[in-house]
């Protein structure tokens, strides 16, 4: 199989990002890089962004000479203790790897809003650059905190931590914001102090290897361009799940909820990248002007197109109030008022709690005209894009029963990257988004009028939550969501193929 023999070494993927990089105008970046992890002691540090760090220095996209790490926070930790901390999380290389790793990482204490901390952590990155002795050196900020501190702790880096010889970048992380006025403030906030391209909003969806592939699918095929439209499309659904609860995070859940955790930011970046139209360009600006346009094209929400749930249990979590109407599954329909799309619901569905964990896009074509087999019976063609967990993308079809009988039945086929790139390890997202920044590429971060576009659409919705004027009703753990939420996709027009189930084809 030729897909699982990919060359992957770290000079194969150079020289394959150099003619990217070409092809995007990116410049070219060299000198030593300081990447600084501020809120190392925390959750999202050692599960995402140090195992993402260790993965790109064991591929050799991160150098020992090149390359420093500093984590930052204002628990009190030695270097060493930093390192006990995430040792467990960095897996998948050799213990030479690791220690080698282990030792580029120092620690500096310090709070998130006054000037020692920042001095402190400027005076060590400096020491590591003269060090160095590269002409031009590069700083990346990783904020990896909650947004309350985005403000302070990006006013103490413009302030003691610009990098006085090259670029200096930040990573910020969701929730930036909690409705359209919130996300505003934020972005100005922000927007004071640094410009729009050293800003890199993540969104770890966008990182996702199937996701990626959204734009290649769609506009490297010419079977899908003719396709991809109302004449031929009745409904698509784009569907996170999850089987296990809030899990001890119920406190910050409870503030957020389904709809601004997952719906609002990364199911709505996947709508994006199926709903746009086709880029001038590969180039960071035209795709994301096109993502920016398809939002404006969404209508608002109609609430009697959502279904909110909750699931039994979820107060049980000391940190939920009693009274909580926070959903923890919401189904919402958006339409698109443009000429591709108008009449064609996207039902964008997240859950968690449910009966599986998986994320698809699942596009359900028209009943067949002048149906002679009656196709109906057996069900419409859908083309389905595993996220996870078993990438994948089958197209359901209706075949001949194999057999004398001329009979009809529902079959696929199936593109599962687990047989066809055998041998091919598929990179975590915030591996990816990470060597994106370091190159420069916006490509797959959000911007700024894309959020806002994104909060537009979803604030009238979560204020009426809010305030009480939407319920979320109680469903079981463990089980599909509410049943009104399969009874509004049925209404809009989505229509369940009985009886046919896709199994990941898993190797003998
Ligand atoms: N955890 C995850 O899986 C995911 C997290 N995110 C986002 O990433 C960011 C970080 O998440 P996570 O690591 O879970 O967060 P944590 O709650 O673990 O906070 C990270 C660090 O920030 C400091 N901190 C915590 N609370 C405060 C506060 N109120 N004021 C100032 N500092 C504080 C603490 O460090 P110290 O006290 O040592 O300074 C803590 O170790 C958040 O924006 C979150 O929404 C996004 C996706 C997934
Ligand atoms: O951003 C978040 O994503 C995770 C799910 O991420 P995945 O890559 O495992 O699909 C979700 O559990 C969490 O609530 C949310 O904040």
């Amino acid at each position: 199989m030729s897909g699982g023999s990919a060359d992957s070494s770290p000079s194969s993927r150079r020289s394959s990002f150099n003619s990217l990089s070409r092809d995007l105008e990116l410049p070219s970046e060299q000198g030593c890089l300081s990447v600084v992890v501020l809120g190392a002691s925390g959750d999202l540090a050692k599960k995402k962004t140090f195992p993402a760090l260790f993965h790109l220095f064991a591929q050799g996209f991160l150098q020992s000479g090149e390359v420093h790490i500093f984590g930052y926070a204002r628990s009190n930790l030695s270097d060493d203790g930093l390192r006990e901390r995430i040792r467990g999380y960095l897996k998948g290389a050799s213990e030479e790897h690791l220690s080698e790793f282990l030792q580029l990482i120092k620690y500096a204490s310090g709070s998130y809003d006054n000037r020692e901390g920042f001095e402190k952590l400027n005076k060590e990155i400096s020491e590591y650059e003269m060090s160095n002795k590269s002409e031009s050196c590069r700083r990346l900020f990783y904020l990896a905190l909650p947004p309350s501190v985005y403000p302070s702790v990006c006013k103490m880096i413009r302030t003691y931590c610009m990098n006085p010889s090259g670029w200096t970048r930040v990573i910020v992380e969701k929730p930036f914001g909690k409705d359209l006025d919130s996300a505003e403030e934020l972005s100005a906030q922000l927007g004071e102090l640094f410009e729009e391209n050293q800003l890199y909003r993540i969104d770890h969806y966008l990182g996702k290897e199937l996701v990626q592939n959204l734009l290649v699918l769609r506009f490297a095929n010419h079977l899908f361009l003719p396709l991809w439209n109302r004449d031929n499309i009745d409904n698509i659904q784009i569907v996170f799940r999850e089987d296990f609860g809030t899990d001890g995070r119920g406190g910050y859940f409870d503030q957020y909820g389904i709809i601004r955790d997952i719906i609002q930011n990364h199911l709505l970046q996947v709508f994006c990248l199926v709903a746009m139209e086709k880029p001038v360009s590969l180039k960071p600006e035209h795709i994301r002007d096109e993502k920016f346009k398809v939002l404006q094209s969404v209508n608002p929400i109609k609430n009697d197109e959502v279904v909110l749930g909750q699931y039994e249990g979820y107060k049980d979590d000391l940190t939920v109030p009693d009274d909580s109407n926070t959903p923890t599954f919401a189904s919402v329909v958006l339409r698109v008022h443009n000429e591709r799309w108008e009449g064609v619901p996207f039902i964008l569905k997240a859950g968690k709690a449910l009966s599986s964990r998986k994320a698809e896009v699942r596009v359900q074509f028209k009943d067949v005209p002048g149906d002679i087999f009656r196709c109906k019976k057996q069900g419409r063609n859908e083309f389905v894009i595993r996220l996870q967990p078993s990438e994948a993308m089958y197209m359901k079809l209706t075949v001949k029963k194999p057999g004398l009988e001329m009979a009809t039945e529902q079959s696929e086929l199936d593109l599962s990257y687990g047989m066809r790139y055998q041998n091919v390890k598929i990179p975590e997202a915030y591996e990816r988004l990470i060597l994106d920044t370091i190159r420069g590429d916006q490509q797959h971060f959000v911007r700024r009028d894309e959020l806002k576009a994104a909060w537009q659409i979803f604030t009238p919705l979560l204020h009426d939550i809010d305030a009480g004027r939407l319920k979320a009703v109680p469903y079981q753990p463990g089980s599909r969501g509410p049943k009104e939420a399969d009874e509004l996709s049925e209404r809009v027009g989505y229509m369940q193929t009985h009886g046919y189930i896709w199994i990941p084809p898993t190797l003998a």
